[in-house]
């Protein structure tokens, strides 16, 4: 466990902090008003993708102002590792989502695999819209055709952490995002 607890401080002691908390509120505010724009009389459902959304949502959520309902979808392509393969889906929504408008809400929009077949699942099951929000972009040219309607801000294509992003299950809970040395 002290070996542990010892390699993940040196991770975070080495690591770069990319958007700092200042940062991240501004996209928040800036995300928020543009969502409020748009759905604010839809009376919408906003699922959070966990894990990694569990914090973006509570955020943005709070800057929204207006009657909305909550729920899950939990789909994951990474697990512990940084390369992400197959998407397992491990729990789906709980709310009838015929005829609703979603918005789905995730920390990065990275390659885009997962937000595009939550996107086409949830299309699937009779929504009215879908809309999709993540705080960050990641930078680089392995996306797929989709594009999340708001993004907070775009990062360099390194190995992130912190605000919902884990390493290796840790760091979620960082009020800033890191990226690993070196990576
Ligand atoms: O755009 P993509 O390349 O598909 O990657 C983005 C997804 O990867 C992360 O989830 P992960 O699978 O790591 O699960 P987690 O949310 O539990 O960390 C993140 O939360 C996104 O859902
Ligand atoms: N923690 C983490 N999860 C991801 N999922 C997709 N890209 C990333 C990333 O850079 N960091």
């Amino acid at each position: 466990m002290t070996n542990t607890i010892n390699e993940l401080n040196k991770i975070l002691d080495e690591a770069d902090c990319l958007v700092d908390e200042t940062k991240i509120n501004e996209a928040l505010d800036k995300m928020a008003s543009q969502i409020t724009a748009d759905l604010s009389d839809k009376l919408p459902l906003v699922l959070c993708v966990m894990n990694g959304g569990l914090i973006p949502t509570a955020a943005l959520i709070e800057r929204l102002n207006f009657p909305l309902e909550l729920d899950y979808i939990h789909a994951t392509r990474y697990g512990m590792e940084t390369e992400g393969t197959q998407l397992n889906w491990l729990s789906y929504p709980q709310t009838s989502l015929k005829n609703r408008h979603v918005l789905v809400v995730d920390d990065i929009f990275d390659q885009g695999h997962t937000l595009e077949a939550i996107q086409k699942w949830l299309e699937e099951q009779g929504t009215s819209s879908v809309h999709t929000a993540t705080i960050i972009n990641k930078l680089h040219d392995r996306k797929t055709n989709m594009q999340p309607d708001y993004v907070g801000t775009d990062v360099v294509d390194r190995f992130l952490f912190g605000y919902g992003m884990d390493y290796k299950g840790y760091f979620r809970n960082l009020k800033g995002i890191y990226a690993i040395k070196g990576s």
